[in-house]
């Protein structure tokens, strides 16, 4: 496929966002060249005139199913919100359930834009599958909470899900091992879940210091700070998806400096819960990689990363009282590479560039609210929305088109969808 006449953002080295234009030719499923093409006459032609090309968004922290307990529960703290609101209808869920909030999640996530994302669940077949059928890049994880003795059993399933999924839809899906949080696993599951991520080669996902309730129960528990936990359980010996990181002291910053992976931050569902605001500018400063997530539709309750790209911009200036801080080309990169990287997927996605698979956005730059167009870096964060998303291609397959989602059907999701929630509900 060949995109022509095509105006595309790719990154200097030192970090600047700029456009070129040019045309890009995609073969099979990966980026063949940029710039001055030279192809045969036969290659399916796209226009891409009065269109913006950029790198597909990393969302780099999900619970896709819970697209249908969307607000549900708001406007209350994250443990009443977790405890007493998500997990008794959560054990409620079954796979069909979870199958619906699945694909309903992506087709949203698709026509905003995303097109990798890391996913921590339960019942992750049925997610698995509908990230093959929606045609998504995927890193899903089984979540692994100690709600009773049965470790051992819990341990086995998230195994098998790296052993069947790892590598599935030509690659787009990938695995992780996912203990939820230092306050939902105790010591010896949080080390045999890191001995797991050892055994079968894969990153862990995990939440860390969300909220000031957490430092406290890991404190009263086990006398110490939730990264030192961590540490003592060996998990920064493994690449690790920390999501939130919130609440972190000196030497919690000091402990991070040489993690592999980073932090995902998620600003929006950080903000609705009342968790506070993450040091994104320290922990950049300390050296450690900050992508960029929505956390779950029923804490975030939308999946735009456009609209979690302004708020980490905002909150930061906010926080520091400093216009300077965290610019639209920082952001910007922490929605795409920093999040591949820390996803374990930089090296085959989140740049325009040779050789990369072909995850690209096209974006319809011919709006009001995208006119003129002075600095794009600054237009794409401060201004544009998941809607200015006209074209899709992930895996160089084309998903959406026009706003036309081509794998999803829109009305059956969000009929089954709607239908899904309201037996789940009857089940409580
Ligand atoms: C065991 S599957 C994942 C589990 O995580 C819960 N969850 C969703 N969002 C958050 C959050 O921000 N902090 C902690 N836990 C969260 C979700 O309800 C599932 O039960
Ligand atoms: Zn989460």
């Amino acid at each position: 496929m060949l995109i022509q006449n095509i105006q595309y953002m790719t990154v200097t080295d030192d970090g600047k966002w700029m456009v070129e234009e040019g045309d890009i030719l995609i073969k099979d499923n990966k980026i063949d060249s940029i710039g001055n093409v030279e192809c045969d006459e036969k290659v399916e032609k796209l226009d891409g005139k009065g269109m913006l090309a950029l790198p597909g968004l990393v969302n780099g922290h999900q619970h896709t199913p819970m697209s249908l307990l969307r607000c549900y529960s708001d406007d209350v703290t994250l443990m009443t919100w977790l405890n007493k609101k998500m997990l008794p209808l959560e054990m409620k869920m079954n796979d069909e359930d979870r199958y619906y909030g699945a694909l309903l999640s992506m087709a949203e996530m698709i026509k905003s834009g995303t097109t990798s994302y890391a996913d921590m669940y339960i019942g992750i077949d049925t997610i698995g599958e509908a990230a093959v059928e929606s045609g998504i890049r995927a890193v899903i994880a089984r979540g692994l909470i100690a709600m009773d003795s049965d470790y051992e059993g819990r341990l086995k399933e998230a195994g098998d899900v790296v052993d069947r999924w790892h590598g599935k839809g030509n690659g787009r899906i990938t695995t992780m091992i996912a203990p939820h949080s230092p306050y939902m696993c105790p010591p010896d599951f949080l080390k045999a879940a890191v001995r797991l991520s050892t055994e079968k080669n894969v990153p862990l996902h995990i939440h860390l210091a969300e909220t000031k309730d957490e430092e406290k129960m890991i404190q009263e528990r086990y006398g110490l700070r939730p990264v030192e936990y961590l540490r003592q359980a060996g998990v920064f010996d493994r690449h690790v998806l920390l999501a939130h990181g919130v609440h972190f002291s000196d030497e919690d910053y000091e402990t991070l400096k040489n993690v592999q992976g980073g932090i995902i931050h998620n600003p929006v569902s950080n903000a609705k819960l009342g968790c506070g605001i993450s040091d994104v500018k320290r922990l950049m400063e300390t050296g450690v990689k900050v992508g960029l997530g929505t956390d779950g539709p029923a804490s975030a309750s939308s999946l735009d990363l456009f609209l979690e790209m302004k708020a980490a911009s905002w909150f930061q200036k906010l926080k520091y009282e400093e216009a300077a801080v965290l610019s639209a080309h920082d952001v910007l990169t922490m929605a795409t590479q920093n999040g591949a990287d820390i996803l374990g997927i930089g090296s085959e996605v989140g740049s325009l560039t040779v050789g990369k698979k072909a995850d690209i956005l096209l974006m319809d730059m011919n709006k009001l609210h995208l006119t003129p167009s002075h600095e794009p870096a600054n237009l794409l964060v401060y201004s544009a929305t998941g809607q200015d998303v006209d074209t899709v291609i992930i895996d160089g397959k084309i998903v959406m088109r026009g706003r036309e989602l081509k794998t999803i059907d829109e009305e059956k999701v969000m009929a089954n969808a709607k239908e899904r929630t309201k037996e789940l509900l009857q089940r409580l």
